[in-house]
């Protein structure tokens, strides 16, 4: 097992993470927020009490804030601070504020040291490579459409 302290010697697995999150978040739509006062908002007039629904999805494929939004290029998180962590509102998988994911932490590392562990002992490559296809569908929780196939081959 990679000692858990090690992850903050991999910044490229935690972009990965990041890249990963940012075009597949589980949760498309955020919990319904409530407007408690009037706003006017790209143009639009939110008056108070409307129930506002926040999707994440398209902030984080939006084409005004990220270069390429349909490439997965965990590249663009090394060196800089953008982070999911609901400071920076172009990327909230994990939403922001109040209502934001408690689990956000417990998350993140789990999720990282799962990676870690399983990029370290097994080599994986991809069943049907030529059919890779991201689709996905909806739910409560975006799922794959298509499930993923790959083979993994334990490392000597
Ligand atoms: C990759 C993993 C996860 C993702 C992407 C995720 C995402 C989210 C999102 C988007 C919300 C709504 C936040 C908002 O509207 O601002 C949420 C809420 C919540 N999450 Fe997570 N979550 C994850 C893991 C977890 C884990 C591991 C736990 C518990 C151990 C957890 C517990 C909760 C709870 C209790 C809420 C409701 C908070 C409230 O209503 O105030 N989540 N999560």
């Amino acid at each position: 097992m990679i000692p858990e302290d090690d992850i903050d010697k991999m910044p490229y697995l935690k972009a990965v993470l990041k890249e990963t999150l940012r075009l597949h978040a589980p949760a498309a739509l955020l919990l319904p927020r409530e407007s408690t006062k009037d706003v006017k908002l790209l143009g639009y007039d939110i008056p108070s009490g409307t129930q506002v629904m926040i999707n994440a999805w398209a902030i984080a494929r939006d084409p005004s804030i990220w270069e390429e939004p349909e490439e997965f290029s965990p590249e663009r998180f090394l060196n800089t601070p953008t982070d999911y962590r609901g400071l920076h509102f172009e990327l909230i998988p994990f939403g922001a504020g109040r209502r934001g994911c408690p689990g956000t932490s417990f998350a993140i590392a789990i999720g990282e040291f799962a990676l870690e562990n399983l990029v370290y002992k097994f080599e994986f490559t991809s069943a049907d490579e030529d059919s890779l296809d991201m689709t996905e569908r909806d739910g409560m929780t975006v799922k794959r459409k298509y499930p993923i196939h790959v083979i993994a081959t334990p490392c000597e």
